[in-house]
């Protein structure tokens, strides 16, 4: 249901591709299972240095599994605690860009809200339609939504089940760019390799300065960006950084 592969110009991009065709990539158990396993495995491994999240041309993911949601009590999401393992998107410390084409309704959603860059293709369509079957986002959805959008946004997406079309996602802020369909997988490995350009070191600290915003007052944010910036000048990247510049060559990173 997950496909794992390598690409980029330097090949340390890792391309995740959800792939349940049959269903529009609804996202059961299993699927979130193996997509936890995937993400695991490359924050693990050295060599991938930015990840790539996408579905298919038409759905990037119709939401959390309705049909194997149907058959559940309340006991069974409570005690079993149906998402555990479902966030593991957003614990990932390299930089996770979501290539959304198509459907990404509910968890859908949820899941490209949790990536830090979302690029849309201009099918796609987002929302969170949870209330209209008798429910309310579970992956973050009303809490996500209004850090990155209006309050009164936020509240219509969530309130009415409204789908939301890729420009109109662009203007409210969840999505920085909208390319044609084809396109879409192509510019956002082209953003993974500029990333990928820089010390996985020193991108991984701006990853981990920048969610700060999100979780804490501005003044706590500026103290920890600052200690941040600060830690880099113990970093053998910080130095190698500032005498490629004025040596007038490309730096070599080490990730130390
Ligand atoms: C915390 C999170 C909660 C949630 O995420 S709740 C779920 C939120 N998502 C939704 O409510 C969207 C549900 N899906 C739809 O409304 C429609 O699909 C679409 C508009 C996305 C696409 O419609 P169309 O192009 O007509 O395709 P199709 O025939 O409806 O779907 C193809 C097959 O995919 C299955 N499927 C689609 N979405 C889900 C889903 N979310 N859970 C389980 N199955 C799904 C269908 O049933 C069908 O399957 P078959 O061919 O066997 O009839």
């Amino acid at each position: 249901m997950i496909t794992l592969s390598r690409t980029g110009a330097a090949e340390n991009v890792a391309l995740i591709t959800l792939n349940r065709p049959s269903a529009l990539n609804a996202l059961c158990r299993e699927l979130m299972l193996e997509l936890s396993e995937n993400l695991l495995k490359v924050e693990k491994d050295q060599s991938y240095h930015v990840i790539v999240l996408t579905g298919s041309e038409k759905a990037f993911a119709a939401g959390a599994d309705i049909k194997e949601m149907a058959k559940l009590e309340f006991a069974d999401v409570f005690e079993n605690d149906y998402f555990t393992n479902w966030d593991t998107l957003s614990h990932i410390t390299k930089p996770v860009i979501a290539a959304v084409n198509g459907f990404a309704l509910g968890g859908g959603t949820e899941l490209a809200l949790m990536c830090d860059i979302v690029y849309a293709g201009e099918n796609a369509i987002f929302g969170q339609p949870e209330i209209t079957i008798g429910t309310i986002p579970g992956l973050g959805g009303t809490q996500r939504w209004p850090r990155y959008v209006s309050k009164s946004v936020a509240m219509e997406i969530c309130l009415s089940g409204d789908r939301l079309g890729a420009q109109e996602a662009k203007e409210d802020g969840l999505v920085s760019k909208v390319f044609p369909v084809q396109q879409l997988v192509g510019e956002a490995v082209l953003l993974a390799d500029r990333i990928a350009k820089n010390s996985p070191l020193i991108v991984k600290t701006v990853k981990r300065s920048l969610n700060s915003a999100y979780q804490t007052s501005l003044n706590q944010g500026l103290e920890m960006e600052k200690q941040l910036f600060q830690s880099t000048f113990a970093t053998n990247d910080r130095r190698e950084g500032m005498s490629a510049f004025a040596e007038k060559r490309a730096p070599k990173w080490t990730s130390s």
